[in-house]
């Protein structure tokens, strides 16, 4: 694993070292002085300190040439790692498993409330974000889905998960298939329109800046079928951002990424915390995100309970 050691800077009590690892599963700071969404300071993975994601965002890919470097730094990491399950796990192989069943729980609701008849006479088709080695689609997608698609820029993990997936070393039948490799950057895709039912974004979106996050999602919103939804499962930074100064991806914070995806216009349709996580890692959540925004139940009260006193909820 590439994890690297940093002394703590004002941000961690004096004499205490944290050890960071990459841009998956990773060890969590500790924490720092509650502050909420980008408004909010963060931190860099060499204890430096921002007033907010402006500051932060100014100082990494404030203009054009340090934005192409933002993106040649974060896939050039990723050039460098082993297209193996440890390799896109950043040394945490062995939480493969809870990651993928913590996935499956989460899906086997989502599909059964939002396409209760999968499975018999509809043809899904999923999207795998920065799907690496395509290990969410060979360990989970391909099993739900018709169709996976698989995008991810770094072409020798891309051309692992052709082999990967390749029917041969598969069990999956004729039905179920990963269908197109797209080599390149979530900042530069654009999904055929209404292709998919459900576009599954996985530990990746921290290479993009929030302006490309923003634009990336308006775009997939119109590659989603109706009644489509997005998934984006991700690490969370306890308040404010954490930038990894190695492979150039940020953490956010639970309401750094609420107030991106209201910018959006996406819904949070649900969400679920990673259970079975390692303590020391990051926590991770899975946010479902609709187009539409979640029916509210109108409940209904008596007048005469309506007028008596009650407990203000
Ligand atoms: C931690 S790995 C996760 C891979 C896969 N999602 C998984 O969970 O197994 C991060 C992946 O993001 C990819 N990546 C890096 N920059 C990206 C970008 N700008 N757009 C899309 N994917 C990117 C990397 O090449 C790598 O495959």
């Amino acid at each position: 694993m590439r994890d690297f050691l940093y002394s703590t800077g004002p941000l961690f009590p004096l004499g205490v070292f944290c050890f960071v690892s990459l841009q998956p599963p990773k060890l969590r700071p500790p924490p720092q002085t509650a502050v909420h969404g980008m408004e909010v300071g963060g931190s860099d993975s060499n204890g430096r300190q921002f007033k907010n994601a402006e500051e932060m965002w100014r100082d990494q890919a404030g203009d054009p040439s340090k934005k192409t470097e933002w993106y040649s730094h974060g896939v050039g990491y990723w050039e460098g790692v082993d297209a193996s399950v440890d390799g896109v796990l950043g040394g945490y192989g062995h939480v493969n498993e809870a990651d993928i069943g913590g996935s499956e729980a989460f899906l086997n609701t989502l599909l059964s409330e939002r396409f209760p008849n999968a499975g018999t006479d509809s043809h899904l088709v999923a999207l795998d974000c920065g799907s690496g080695i395509g290990r969410v689609t060979k360990n989970l997608l391909i099993r739900y889905f018709n169709e996976v698609d698989l995008l991810e820029p770094v072409s020798h993990f891309l051309e692992a998960a052709r082999e990967n997936l390749a029917p041969e070393n598969d069990t999956f039948s004729d039905m179920h298939k990963a269908t197109n490799f797209f080599c390149m950057p979530l900042q530069e895709f654009t999904p055929n329109a209404g292709r998919y039912d459900v576009i599954w974004v996985q530990w990746c979106i921290g290479h993009l800046t929030d302006d490309d996050f923003v634009k990336f999602f308006k775009r997939a919103k119109a590659g989603l079928k109706p009644g489509g939804f997005i998934v984006l499962k991700e690490n969370i930074a306890r308040t404010g951002f954490v930038l990894d100064n190695e492979d150039r991806s940020i953490t956010r914070s639970d309401l750094y990424y609420k107030e991106l995806f209201s910018q959006c216009g996406l819904h949070i349709y649900k969400i679920k915390d990673q259970s079975g996580w390692p303590n020391e890692l990051f926590a991770v959540k899975m946010y479902a995100l609709t187009t539409d925004s979640p029916k509210r139940v109108l409940r209904t009260r008596s007048k005469v309970q309506a007028n008596k006193p009650g407990i203000i909820k």
